[in-house]
Order: structure tokens, then C-alpha cells, then sequence
């Protein structure tokens, strides 16, 4: 059967920040040995190279000019996808928190959620993808047959993304961290293009107080009800 009329299955992990979807989805794609797509990391390269070029963050046009035109690529260099913007490994800036709040801001303009469409869809490729982000399931990927949304609530995403921080050495408050997030998801759910938000046939999964390992679980289990069955 051809690729157009049996396209490979796509998996899609929508949610807010800190629910765990890059997680969960990385996990997924190495048991299932799927392509993974990080699409959060799309819009921080645009965020970044923007930032590195002294953009006006609010001019549309030329932010999608940029996003348009991004140099960059994904490698896998010890287990570890490296993120490469005109051949200069970003990895670690695009995760700056100044970083995380232009990317949110960036994110919000049509031309530029425009100019990575295809990008995004050209990491389709047999025997299968999991796609992490905020659209995956209702706008990148509609035809998905396994489409999750995963949340958690504010005060613990924050608790996660802390901790996280503070591995890395990263000194934060977590109150200050609480007050991005929540200004991250309103303006993730409240723009008028690709708003976050669960596609009609996703299923809803509440990662609060279920450990990594319990997510994964009842992930597989749906992948096995949908595509393995
Ligand atoms: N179910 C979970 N329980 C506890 N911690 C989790 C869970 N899922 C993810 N985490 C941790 O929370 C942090 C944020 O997860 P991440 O996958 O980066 O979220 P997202 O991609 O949704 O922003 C990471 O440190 C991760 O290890
Ligand atoms: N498909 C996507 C992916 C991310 N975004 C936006 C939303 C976020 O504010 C930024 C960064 O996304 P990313 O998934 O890397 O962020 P988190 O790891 O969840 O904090 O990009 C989006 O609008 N659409």
C-alpha cells in the first residue's frame, strides 16, 4: 500500500509545560523505535535565532521571515538529540527561561505557527512518529490515530520544573517559576491560531501524582489498543 493512502502512525502528546510530554513522548519513541519530534524545540530555535539577531519579538513579519528561513538541525550524539542552529550546538540556551518566554510569545503569530508546518509534518516517516507540543493532534497532525493531552496541575508542573532546574544547577525561586508558567498558559491557550487545547478525540490523562513509569503504562496501553491491537 502506498505512503499517501497508509501513511505511518503518529502519536501525538499535547499539554501544557511540565506535564511531562517531552518526557513521556522520548520514552515512547525509544520502546515503540519511533521517530521523535519536539516541536516546543521549533519555536525556541526561532525564539533564540531571533534573540541572537536583536529582533523586535512583536514584528511578525520578521519573525516569520526567520522562521522561515531557520538553519538548523537535530542530531543524536550519545543518546542525546542536540539541537543545531546555523551549525552551532543551542541545546542548552534554547531551554533559558528568557528563552521559554520569547518562544511562547513567537508562538503566537500565525505566520510564524505557518512557516513551521511542514517542517513539523516532514518528520512523518516510517515505522512511526511521536510528536510532543501544543497542536500535535488538532492542527500538525489531525489524522493521528493515538492522540494524548497530558496536564498536571500548576503547582506541580512548577515543583517539576524546579527540581529540574536545580539538577541543573540553576538557582530559581519556585514562586517565580509558578508565575511563568501561569503566564505561559494563558497565553498558550487563549491566542486566537492553534490554541493549546485537547483535540476533540484525545484522551485527557492528569499526570499529578502519577509517577513516570505510571504514565508510560497507560500510554502503551492505548498505543496497543489503537495501532498494535
Ligand atoms: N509523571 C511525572 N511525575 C514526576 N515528574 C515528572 C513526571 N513527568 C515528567 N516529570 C519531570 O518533570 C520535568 C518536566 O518534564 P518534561 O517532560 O520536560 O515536561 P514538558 O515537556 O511537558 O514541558 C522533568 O524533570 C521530568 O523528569
Ligand atoms: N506545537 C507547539 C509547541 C510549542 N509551542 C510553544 C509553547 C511554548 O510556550 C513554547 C516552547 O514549547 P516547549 O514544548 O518546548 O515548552 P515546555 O518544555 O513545555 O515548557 O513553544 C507551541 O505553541 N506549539
Amino acid at each position: 500500500m502506498s505512503e499517501v493512502n497508509n501513511p505511518s502512525p503518529v502519536i501525538t502528546i499535547d499539554g501544557p509545560s511540565g506535564s511531562g510530554k517531552g518526557t513521556i513522548a522520548r520514552l515512547l519513541a525509544d520502546k515503540l523505535n519511533y521517530a521523535l519530534l519536539d516541536s516546543g524545540a521549533l519555536y525556541r530555535l526561532t525564539a533564540l535565532s531571533a534573540l541572537n539577531r536583536e529582533a523586535d519579538l512583536t514584528d511578525e513579519a520578521t519573525l516569520t521571515e526567520i522562521a522561515a528561513n531557520l538553519d538548523i538541525r537535530f542530531e543524536l550524539r550519545d543518546g542525546e538529540v542536540v539541537s543545531l542552529l546555523e551549525g552551532q550546538d543551542v541545546s542548552h540556551d534554547i531551554r533559558l527561561e528568557r528563552v521559554s518566554m520569547a518562544a511562547s510569545k513567537v508562538a503566537a503569530m500565525p505566520g510564524v505557527r505557518a512557516a513551521l508546518l511542514q517542517r513539523q509534518r516532514d518528520f512523518r516517516q516510517a515505522p512511526g512518529l511521536v510528536a510532543d507540543g501544543r497542536d500535535m493532534g488538532t492542527t500538525v497532525f489531525p489524522d493521528a490515530p493515538v492522540k494524548i493531552f497530558l496536564t498536571a496541575s500548576a503547582e506541580e508542573r512548577a515543583r517539576r520544573r524546579f527540581e529540574q532546574l536545580r539538577e541543573k544547577g540553576v538557582s530559581v525561586s519556585l514562586r517565580d517559576l509558578l508565575e511563568d508558567i501561569r503566564a505561559r498558559d494563558a497565553r498558550d491557550m487563549n491566542r486566537a491560531t492553534s490554541p493549546l487545547a485537547p483535540a476533540e478525540d484525545a484522551v485527557e490523562l492528569d499526570s499529578t501524582g502519577v509517577d513516570i513509569d505510571g504514565v508510560l503504562q497507560i500510554v502503551l496501553q492505548l498505543v496497543r489498543d489503537r495501532i498494535r491491537a
